[in-house]
């Protein structure tokens, strides 16, 4: 579905400050693709650059991103660089940013910042029907209809990274990319988020690019595995076979130091999925 070819990526006009070097790798169809590394190893200058979003400077320096798509309505495949991936926002590839509330509008409704993001086909048929087809699919995931007359302040950090997570799936994009969808938030709530986009992915078949520093959610989740750091691909392969046989002295290290509860590694304890 989109293919990362030795791909150098950075920010600036003037001088170029180089955040991923020479990276490849392949998002397939319906996987569930873990992207874990350091603060600052590029992860999400990477998953930029595969979203297609230079708004915050960022330069494809050499190599290319290129997507593979087929059009819902037609049938027709689309085949694009990330440059031009703009139009396919939403409808083919969504993004999850880092940051629920600064990705909200906190002056909206979350009903109207739905129907914002939606492309025209979408919206036909009348807005009380699309808010019938918006309330059901967000009551799929258990969030109440009255979720939607709110403003994102009046909800908690879990329920805004929900909704997020709702929104982004709503139209059935072949792609989401989630950008440390459930940092900063406690146990409990992590694990409804997590459920949620294995539950998405399940039911859409679609693929999912999970980025997170915590291996545990990882060795939950994720089918394959990229380990990056200081910018470049250390290490990818089967999620299974990295944590079976790490090669890199540092995913050997990110893996030790994952915590352990009675002598097991925790994440064998913790059974998201079970
Ligand atoms: N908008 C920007 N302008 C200039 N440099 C940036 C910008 N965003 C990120 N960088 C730099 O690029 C490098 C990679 O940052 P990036 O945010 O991609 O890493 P990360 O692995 O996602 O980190 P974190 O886990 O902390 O989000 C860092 O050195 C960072 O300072």
């Amino acid at each position: 579905m989109i293919t990362v070819d030795n791909v150098t990526v950075g920010y600036g006009t003037a001088g170029f400050i180089k955040a991923v070097d020479q990276v490849s790798l392949t998002i397939n169809d319906n996987e569930i693709l873990g992207i874990a590394g350091e603060s600052g190893s590029g992860k999400s200058t990477l998953m930029r650059a595969v979203y297609g979003d230079f708004s915050t400077g960022l330069r494809i320096l050499s190599g290319t991103v290129t997507g593979r798509f087929v059009d819902a309505t037609s049938g027709q495949v689309i085949e694009a660089q990330s440059k031009n991936f703009a139009p396919l926002w939403w409808d083919q590839l969504s993004y999850i940013p880092q940051g629920s509330m600064s990705v909200l509008n906190p002056l909206m409704k979350i009903e109207q910042q739905v129907v914002d993001g939606l492309p025209a086909r979408e919206r036909k048929g009348g807005s009380h029907a699309l808010r019938q087809r918006i309330a059901g699919f967000f009551s799929g995931f258990g969030l109440e209809e009255t979720v939607l007359d709110a403003y994102p302040h009046q909800l908690s950090g879990g329920m805004r990274q929900r909704v997020l997570v709702a929104i982004a799936a709503f139209v059935n994009p072949r792609l989401i990319l989630a950008d440390e969808p459930t940092t900063a938030l406690d146990v409990v709530v992590q694990k409804k988020i997590l459920l949620m986009m294995v539950e998405i992915q399940r039911r859409q078949r679609n693929s999912l690019v999970l980025v997170s520093h915590d291996l545990g959610v990882h060795y939950q989740i994720t089918d394959r595995l990229v380990i990056m750091y200081r910018g470049q691909i250390v290490e990818q392969g089967p999620t299974a076979e990295i944590f079976a046989n790490p090669q890199h002295d540092y995913t050997k290290n990110l893996i030790a130091s994952l915590p352990r509860l009675h002598g097991k590694r925790a994440v064998e304890s913790m059974g998201v999925l079970a």
